[in-house]
């Protein structure tokens, strides 16, 4: 090896090659050095990875001071100075304590030495290199994504001598002078390629099965701890999960269970109903879940090493999330998310969001490869927090922004944004060409169907009228027929019933026992589709153009929660939006609901039941219904409000015509004016006991509130 001097200029050569500050990069091979104590293999290793990983991180720094100076001068009352200062853990120390560069005194380095002021000489200023400037977006990552997670590691016992980084581990200081290993690989490939870039943490699908992910430090290799690798590893072939061979047996990467030699994280699948327990003193992650509805999460440390306070823990993690994921709310809490998780486990038992595992038994994979519902759930959510400025996150026309007067630091519940109705698993929705017969659409209309001299196929539907008029609102007299029909839900003339051991709500299942209520007789609308001739701008296509108002949603304020309200007036028989949610079977929402009779419903049952009873044999995976606890759109935030609701739901047959799958269309029942709340009759009866409609205790204050018990309270706010 060359001398302390051209060993330093390599490294600052390999650094000005990744394209990074020069002097940024000299402090920071200083901090290194003193780090490391003058041990410069650790800096050179794996082709300076920990160097340029430490340049970044201490870029990063920068970059968000230099962001809080302007924040401050802007007058932001965001003060992200302080929310950096308090969350970033204080990575290398570079800044402070350092001496300042200083190009006028020249001295031999010294591999004795502490000091590495000589190195500002090598710095020419004329030569830096414009700042390398780190993508905010996800990009094509070359690395694999079990190895991007960047997990603190345990302290090491000596503070005198730091150990040296592994090839992908970077060590850094916290401001309480404890050394923390961020494990995380980095491809640093010379001469141009730059993949240096802050991992974004994603679901990753190799380990999408397993039950319980368990995160052990590099050293715990306990009899436990395999045993449990090796029980995930039987799981996932219970799952059908491709295999391969088991840590302790092979030294090939598994993506279920084993030891990744590139990376000193393993992930554990654990056995079903068992939290897993580890002999030795390390740290550990623990992700669990019961039949019985209990849920653990349980980070252990060595014993004889000190603990951060749960604040100061907090902040580290918020830090790590900032840096990793950038779009972030200013506001952003992972105590908040910890009461969200509470909150989700006490009012739907199931586990938690972004925990992403439940070790209690499941169901397993199924003959088409689908896996158990939870475990689907538990895998979909893990997402970042809802952007309020639009919670559709730009899947509608419009944004669609989260306002709440109330409680700035609550936002909606998590839920995946979907613009348009999706299959959950074995609804059997048939879309196809060849179902809609020549006779059922208008192949020969050109333009718009409302300006031929006589309507088309498509208006049979409704009498050989079409629904819309030209400004695209629903005729008023068709209008009020569907608005008569719904206020008058409980008239039995208005109902149909199946024959007994038919209904596929009350027969089916042994959860729901009872005589079919009924289905109420509803009026349908048909709108021009692909096999039509006309143009997406025809006016009988005014559903699937989608959403055309302005809302927004916001926090009621009385008990109700999240609401939705217009910002425009609407004139009645304006569509408003569908009702979108996941496409579940009769059999499958009671499936879903009815296991654990304690987490019920707080979202009521949709059933897309107009047109069930006529037709005898309708089988399981007929029977649909739309759920919208997971999967929805802005239609999950409108409250019920009896018989005087503003929308009415009209179903709309589109790509279908069999009236078994249709779109549940909301639509204006009146003039409703800016910023009124908008309001649907979900046509809960309010005494019935039976599971499927246990409910909320109404508080919509209608003056026709049927929720008797309730109501009176309310009743002066009509
Ligand atoms: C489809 S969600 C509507 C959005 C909901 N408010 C939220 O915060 O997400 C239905 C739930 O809202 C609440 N809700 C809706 N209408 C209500 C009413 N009139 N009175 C009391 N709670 C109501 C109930 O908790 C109900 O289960």
């Amino acid at each position: 090896m060359g001398s302390n001097t051209d060993r330093a200029k390599a490294a600052l050569y390999a650094m000005k090659e990744l394209g990074f500050n020069r002097k940024l990069a000299t402090q920071v091979l200083k901090d290194l050095l003193k780090l490391y104590q003058n041990n410069w293999e650790h800096i050179e290793d794996s082709n300076y990875s920990a160097f340029a990983e430490a340049i970044l991180i201490a870029q990063e720094e920068e970059e968000s001071k230099k962001k809080a100076v302007q924040n401050d001068e802007m007058g932001d009352t965001v003060n992200w100075s302080t929310q950096e200062e308090i969350t970033t853990p204080s990575i290398i120390n570079h800044g402070s304590g350092a001496p300042g560069p200083s190009s006028s005194r020249r001295r031999k380095l010294d591999h004795n030495s502490n000091t590495y002021d000589d190195m500002d000489d090598l710095v020419d200023a004329e030569t830096d290199s414009p700042l390398l400037k780190r993508s905010r977006r996800k990009q094509p990552e070359p690395v694999p994504t079990q190895d991007q997670a960047i997990v603190p590691m345990p302290q090491e016992p000596s503070s005198s001598s730091v150990p040296p980084p592994t090839s992908e581990g970077t060590r850094v200081i916290t401001e309480s002078g404890q050394v923390i290993m961020y494990k995380k690989v980095v491809n640093v490939r010379r001469p141009n390629a730059v993949p240096l870039k802050e991992p974004k943490a994603e679901p990753d699908s190799a380990f999408g099965d397993a039950p319980l992910a368990v995160i052990f430090p590099p050293d715990s290799d306990s009899a436990g701890n395999r045993e449990c690798a090796n029980q995930g590893n039987q799981e996932g072939l219970e799952r059908g999960i491709p295999q391969t061979p088991s840590a302790s047996t092979s030294k090939a990467p598994n993506p279920m269970s084993t030891r990744n030699n590139r990376k000193n994280v393993t992930i554990v699948p654990c056995t079903k109903n068992s939290v897993v327990s580890e002999e030795s003193p390390s740290t550990k992650l623990e992700i669990a879940s019961s039949s019985k509805g209990e849920f653990k999460l349980a980070m252990y440390s060595p014993v004889n090493l000190p603990t951060p306070s749960l604040s100061d823990f907090f902040k580290l993690v918020e830090d790590k999330c900032l840096r990793s994921y950038k779009l972030l709310p200013p506001d952003f809490s992972l105590s908040k998310i910890m009461n969200e998780m509470c909150e989700a486990l006490v009012e739907h038992n199931l586990p938690a969001p972004g925990m992403s595992s439940n070790c209690a038994p499941m169901e397993s994979t199924d003959a088409n490869g689908c896996t158990d519902h939870n475990m689907q759930l538990a895998l979909g959510v893990v997402r970042p927090a809802h952007d309020s400025s639009d919670i559709a996150r730009g899947e509608e026309k419009f944004l669609i922004p989260v306002f709440n007067d109330y409680t700035s630091d609550v936002t909606p519940p998590s839920f995946a944004y979907i613009p348009q109705n999706l299959v959950r698993d074995n609804a059997y929705l048939n879309i196809c060409l060849a179902r809609i017969g020549d006779e059922n659409c208008c192949a020969d209309c050109y333009g718009d169907c409302l300006e031929g001299p006589v309507p088309c196929a498509c208006a049979r539907e409704t009498g050989g009228e079409f629904a819309y008029t030209n400004e695209g609102l629903v005729r008023r007299e068709f209008l009020d027929e569907c608005l008569e029909i719904v206020q008058n839900r409980w008239d039995p003339q208005r109902r149909v019933y199946c024959k007994e051991g038919e209904c596929p709500i009350i027969d089916r299942s042994k959860e729901f026992v009872g005589k079919c209520k009924g289905h109420l007789v509803r009026k349908f609308i048909k709108e021009c589709w692909s096999k039509c001739g006309c143009k997406k701008i025809c006016g009988n296509r005014v559903v699937q153009r989608g959403i055309t108002c302005q809302v927004q949603v916001f926090m009621t304020g009385d008990g109700r929660g999240w609401g939705l309200r217009t910002l425009d007036e609407i004139p009645k028989g304006t569509f408003i939006c569908e009702f979108v949610g996941e496409i579940l079977t009769a059999k499958e929402y009671q499936e879903r609901y009815g296991r654990s009779k304690q987490s019920l419903i707080k979202s009521q049952p949709v059933f897309l039941d107009a047109d069930w009873v006529p037709r005898s044999g309708l089988k399981d995976e007929e029977a649909f219904c739309l759920d919208t606890a997971f999967y929805g759109n802005i239609a999950r935030f409108i409250n019920h409000r009896c018989y005087d609701a503003n929308l009415v739901e009209v179903p709309v047959e589109i790509e279908t015509p069999d009236h078994l799958y249709y779109h549940l269309a909301l639509f204006s029942s009146r003039k409703i004016e800016p910023l009124e709340e908008l309001t649907w009759d979900y046509g809960i009866d309010f005494k019935e006991t039976e599971i499927l409609n246990r409910s909320f205790k109404c508080m919509c204050g209608s003056k026709y509130c049927r929720d008797t018990n309730h109501s009176r309270k309310n009743k002066g706010k009509q």
